[in-house]
């Protein structure tokens, strides 16, 4: 195998377009043919070692923001600050898998054994994990992500993750999140984290919306049969494109929505100023209480499929 690079790989049919970059295993854009993009890139990608990819969809993995241990926590404790936030899964070199890619598909993997043990003791519940992921993207008409971890070792470990979709819209002040009316969330703009009930779409009127939503094994599952205008599922109404962007999230057990808003959108060094207004974060996720445990030989997979309402 050669050494690692910031290759890009494109994928292109007659249903739809990627570009994937082997760093981070990072979907960097996506439209169905003939569309505007739907996963969204700011107008400079940076390429660079140790840093997070912005915009697409950076995977989050083994823990999501500075990590969270749930045993910690019920013992009225912080869980001590593990880095790289968000993981390291969004910054490393992945290794593709030509055997199991062609023109609609692109397969990546990383084993535990690529990472630095120093950094696999901050796992929750095991210092010493064995594992292996595989990421599957499928691309066409419809985007398909598939996160897959598999314990290979001899104890149970558990881990948080989320594939941190940043879909285009045409002005965020113009779009809204449908489908989690009555779901119960965090707010994790505000000390503590408290727990509110969502009340009708989740709008965006320039200041910070960073939220976890606590939707249960899949946000189809807790919107199913309900009376609150759930029952299309988890979507982005878009007023300024005219599109409804459909988000499925098989294998989660929360919803995360975030946008920075305008004051921090335009602090965050890999942005320029007014580019917030592009993009809202709807990630498929496993965080927080709601993390992933497995036993020897489990596999869980996380997914998120992603397309345009008819
Ligand atoms: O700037 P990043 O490290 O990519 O993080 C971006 C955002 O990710 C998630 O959506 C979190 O909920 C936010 O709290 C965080 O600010």
């Amino acid at each position: 195998m050669g050494t690692p690079s910031f290759a890009i790989r494109d994928i292109v049919n007659e249903d739809g377009a990627a570009s994937i970059s082997d760093y981070g295993a990072h979907v960097l854009r996506w439209a169905p043919s003939g569309m505007p993009d739907v996963v969204w890139k700011p107008r400079t990608i940076y390429l660079q070692e140790g840093k997070a990819i912005r915009g697409g969809v950076p995977i989050i993995f083994p823990w999501f923001n500075s990590g969270y241990d749930p045993t910690l926590a019920e013992a009225g404790e912080d869980t001590p600050a593990k880095k790289p936030k968000h993981g390291f899964g969004r910054t490393r070199f992945w290794t593709p898998d030509p055997a199991s890619s062609d023109d609609a598909h692109v397969r990546y993997t990383m084993d535990s054994s690529e990472i630095d043990p120093s950094i696999l003791a901050q796992f929750v519940g095991n210092p010493e994990p064995r594992f292996h992921a595989t990421y599957d993207v499928t691309v066409g008409d419809s985007l398909s992500m598939a996160l897959t971890v598999t314990n290979d070792g001899d104890e149970p470990f558990s881990y948080e993750a989320a594939l941190h979709t940043y879909l285009h819209v045409g002005d965020v002040a113009r779009a809204q999140v449908l489908g989690l009316d009555g779901a119960e969330y965090l707010d994790t703009t505000l000390p503590g984290f408290p727990v509110r009930v969502q009340d009708g779409p989740i709008g965006f009127d320039g200041s910070m919306v960073d939220r976890i939503y606590l939707t249960g094994d899949s946000a189809d599952d807790a919107s199913a049969g309900d009376d609150r205008g759930n029952d299309d599922g988890l979507r982005v109404r878009d007023d300024a494109l005219d599109r409804t962007i459909r988000v499925a999230t098989p294998g989660a057990k929360a919803v995360v929505v975030w946008n920075p808003g305008e004051e921090a959108g335009n602090a965050i060094g890999d942005l320029e100023d007014g580019e917030w207004r592009g993009f809202v974060c709807v990630e498929a996720a496993a965080n927080r209480d709601r993390l992933i445990t497995l036993s020897p030989g489990e596999s869980h997979t996380l997914g998120q499929v992603l397309s345009v309402e008819e």
